[in-house]
């Protein structure tokens, strides 16, 4: 289907807007009003603009406050639309969006307001354009699509349809099935948004918080099917009010906001067929007949697994240090690059000083294991992901690799060797051999933790549940003592991949963390200290509450204490962990999980943060540096292994 997208939903200027919207990828876009009233170009300069970039003009909105009024307010409406109607003809916009009276009706009469949408239609049809009839989730009378529509009926006009708008229907919990009752042609526009679940007024809901679809708590998927089903042909088009987006980049948000359409359509695709599969009528032959197009792109292949992750710095060797301490093996230097290769069983480390001059450790990328890595990158390319750059030489595996919004590299590998310490991707045959890992060693990467600019969160989302197809489980939060962080795990169903997204407080850069799992972490806490591994101290206070939350007895906490773990305990099972100091900016977790212990000790990260908060002031306070720190800047792209 066309795809198109409200100027309201990005920053800059009208022009910088068409021109990121043109970019992207979009067929057309809704000029929001208030865009063109603040621009200094004509209405002619703004259509020769769209045609110059390829883009159709589809929707002039809003048009407020028209029906349920008295004659003088009527008369005054009508000189009000004419003014816009001209304004619309310079522009060559058809079709014009009125939204349903919040502030002037004084009558609740469906007759009355078909009446005068009657008028309304006849002043538009003069003028060639179409008028599409919005109930907004606040309209004074008009509140729901029901009606919207029952009164677009009465109006009977060929001039007067509805303009749907899935905010409006799923904040209020209408039923979009209703959809399919209003004949295809009378739906003269179609917007989408997502929104997180709030409980709030829904006008400031959705003035402030509406999402890109995929992002928030709602089927957008579904709600396009009903659509086909009703036979609509026109565009799709996103409007998102949403006070970030608002302020982010303008070329990046359209590039988000086209991967939300994207797989939007092949979402809404793919239930259609499924639909048909189960023998509910043929939707997809309808749509089809209708001239509807949904395009699918690839399907998501599911990762198996961490092949590694990657530690970039100018100078790895303190990060080294510590991966020694843990019980990792170093195994060995990468034939033409200055990459080294630490492991233990399934966790495999690589430390990269190429191009990294200036930079302290960091977590720049990691490798996942896929079933048909061509077909990943398909669908991520579908998805508008931006490749990551290849440092790749003669006879090296070259890894698919693409960039996450946080800047963090993602490579994608579908060749594995077996070896004596199990399978392994296949160019960790460009190192030494690895062992299996013994029981009071590293067995694996258990998931990983990367923070980001409150900027880049939606966006991130987006990206890992769309081209990854990982899970997103409720998001939580947590207080620490520079403020809440904000964190939101994905993950694959079976949990071999997890990653936990943060939004932390603006002026801290909390470190982003690897957590290793094991089988028995206090034979792996104890070697590791007895090698001199520091471990972020935990406070007496909380094996106190321990003792108080789950009656732990005095040889447990004791044990716990020794060995500086924390623990939790949920019905599915147990679960210990402890952290290491950061080195530059990651640090190491150690993670056990007993039974079906499936989360991630929530509870326990407000001890997390306020001790590495210490760990802060004190570095700070010996070297005389003030304490906070600015937020993560911008990296240079990373090589893959
Ligand atoms: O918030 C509003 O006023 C508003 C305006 C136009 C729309 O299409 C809409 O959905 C909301
Ligand atoms: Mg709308």
């Amino acid at each position: 289907m066309r795809r198109s997208i409200a100027t309201v939903c990005l920053s800059g200027s009208l022009e910088d807007k068409l021109h990121a919207c043109a970019d992207a990828g979009f067929d057309g876009v809704e000029i929001f009003e208030p865009d063109l009233v603040v621009t200094d170009r004509s209405p002619e300069e703004i259509r020769a603009l769209a045609d110059r970039l390829g883009l159709s003009l589809d929707l002039y909105q809003p048009f407020r406050d028209f029906e349920g009024v008295g004659p003088g307010q009527l008369e005054d409406n009508l000189r009000r639309a004419r003014a816009r109607f001209e304004t619309m003809r310079r522009l060559g916009v058809g079709t014009v969006l009125v939204c349903s009276n919040v502030a002037t009706a004084t009558t609740g009469s469906d007759e009355v307001a078909a009446e005068q949408l009657r008028h309304l239609g006849d002043l538009a049809a003069s003028y060639g354009v179409r008028v599409a009839y919005e109930a907004l989730a606040w309209g004074r009378y008009v509140d729901d699509y029901r009606r919207s529509w029952e009164i677009a009926r009465l109006a009977d006009h060929e001039a007067v349809g509805v303009c749907l708008d899935s905010f409006h229907i799923l904040s209020r919990g209408h039923d979009p099935a209703g959809i399919e009752e209003i004949p295809g042609e009378k739906i003269f526009f179609v917007q989408l948004a997502d929104a997180p679940a709030l409980t709030m007024d829904v006008l400031s809901w959705s003035r402030h918080h509406r999402l890109f679809p995929g992002e928030g708590a709602w089927d957008l998927g579904r709600f396009v099917t009903h659509l086909v089903r009703a036979g609509y042909t026109g565009p799709l088009s996103l409007e998102v009010f949403n006070d970030v987006f608002r302020q982010t980049d303008t070329r990046r948000t359209a590039r988000h906001a086209l991967r939300s359409l994207v797989w939007l359509e092949d979402r809404a695709a793919r239930l259609l067929a499924d639909d048909d599969g189960a023998g509910d009528g043929s939707a997809g032959e309808r749509a089809t007949a209708a001239g509807v197009a949904l395009d699918r792109i690839a399907d998501v292949d599911v990762p198996t697994g961490y092949d590694y992750v990657e530690i970039k710095a100018e100078d790895t060797g303190e990060v080294e240090v510590v991966l020694d301490q843990l019980g990792l093996s170093f195994r060995g230097q990468h034939r033409t690059k200055p990459v080294r290769l630490w492991s233990s069983g399934g966790a495999r480390i690589v430390l990269n000083e190429q191009h990294a001059r200036d930079l302290k450790p960091h977590l720049a990328g990691i490798g996942l294991g896929v079933a048909d890595a061509g077909a990943a990158s398909d669908r991520a390319r579908a998805l508008a992901v931006r490749a990551a750059p290849r440092r790749t030489q003669a006879g090296e595996a070259d890894l698919a690799g693409f960039v996450a919004p946080s800047g963090l590299e993602v490579f994608l590998n579908d060749r594995r060797t077996e070896t004596d310490a199990g399978p392994e991707p296949a160019w960790a045959a460009e190192f030494h051999r690895g062992r299996p890992g013994g029981a009071g060693e590293i067995a694996g990467i258990d998931h990983v933790n990367v923070s980001h600019g409150w900027d880049t969160h939606d966006e991130a989302v987006l990206f890992w549940t769309t081209v990854l197809g990982l899970e997103r489980p409720t998001a939580t939060e947590a207080a620490g003592p520079q403020g809440l962080v904000r964190s939101q795990v994905v993950r694959t169903r079976d949990g071999a991949v997890r990653i936990s997204l943060n939004v932390g407080p603006v002026a801290v850069s909390h470190p982003q963390h690897v957590a290793l799992a094991c089988t028995d972490i206090f034979e792996v806490a104890r070697r590791a200290q007895d090698r001199g591994l520091r471990r972020v101290p935990v406070p007496d206070n909380y094996y106190d509450d321990l003792r108080a939350r789950f009656g732990l007895d005095d040889a447990t906490l004791d044990r716990l204490r020794d060995h500086q773990l924390m623990y939790d305990r949920s019905a599915a099972g147990e679960f210990w962990h402890f952290y290491t100091p950061p080195v530059g900016r990651v640090c190491f977790e150690v993670v056990q999980r007993g039974g079906a212990y499936d989360v991630y000790a929530g509870d326990n990260t407000p001890v997390l943060l306020a001790a590495q908060d210490r760990l802060d002031r004190e570095a700070a306070g010996a070297s005389g540096t003030t304490r906070r720190r600015p937020p993560p800047a911008g990296r240079p792209p990373a090589a893959g292994p």
